[in-house]
């Protein structure tokens, strides 16, 4: 399939989920062993998504030494890893659990090991089961936006969706 992140004229309802994280508390972990936000995860990215105002999320992440890609700086793919568990994490703000169907990334400035990335991102339209997402990255200056990325998410059944690799899924429950 090939796709292009185009938000609908009109979107669906949408409305936080009553259970959604309060502004400022964090989403909790989706599996121990999630290369996004997993505690067990050998070279995870470790990221914490805390709840913001509205359809909005905020998160960040420590450049560390083992995501270099160019001397000096992240790795786009590690850097693309990371918008999506928070791009990713973010629908849960309206309830609706999902995997991404297509993600695109700008790469605006080079990003130096041993900076903090802070992210924001905000669901800005459902239809269906597609819900479309936006996220910008900074390294402390808001203005100064160091990267971008747009994703359709679609939402799934989480049973339907994953059941079948349950023997996997237990191997983060040791
Ligand atoms: C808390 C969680 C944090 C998670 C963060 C990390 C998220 C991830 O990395 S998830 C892993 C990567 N993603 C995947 O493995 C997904 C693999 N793909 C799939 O399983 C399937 O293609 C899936 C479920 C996305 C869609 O399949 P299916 O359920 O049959 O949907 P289908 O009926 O074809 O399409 C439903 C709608 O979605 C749209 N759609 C389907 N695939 C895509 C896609 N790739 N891009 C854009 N739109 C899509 C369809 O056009 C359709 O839209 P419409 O309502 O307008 O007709």
């Amino acid at each position: 399939m090939s796709t292009s992140f185009s938000i609908p004229d009109v979107s669906d309802p949408m409305s936080r989920h009553p259970k959604a994280p309060a502004p400022g508390e964090p989403f909790r972990l989706h599996h121990n062993l999630c290369h996004g936000c997993g505690d067990d995860a050998p070279g995870g990215l470790h990221v914490t998504v805390y709840a913001g105002e509205g359809f909005a999320t905020t998160a960040e992440m420590t450049v560390e030494k083992w995501m270099m890609g160019g001397p000096g700086v992240i790795h786009g793919g590690v850097l693309t890893a990371a918008f999506d568990e928070v791009l990713g994490t973010t629908p849960l703000i309206i309830g609706t659990p999902v995997v991404t169907g297509h993600l695109q990334v700008d790469f605006r400035k080079p990003i130096p090991i041993g900076t903090t990335l802070h992210f924001n991102a905000e669901v800005v339209a459902k239809e269906r089961r597609k819900v479309f997402v936006r996220a910008t990255a900074h390294l402390g200056d808001p203005t100064e936006i160091v990267a971008s990325a747009s994703a359709i998410f679609i939402e799934i059944d989480l049973k339907e969706h994953f059941g079948k690799y349950a023997d996997s899924a237990s191997l983060s429950r040791p």
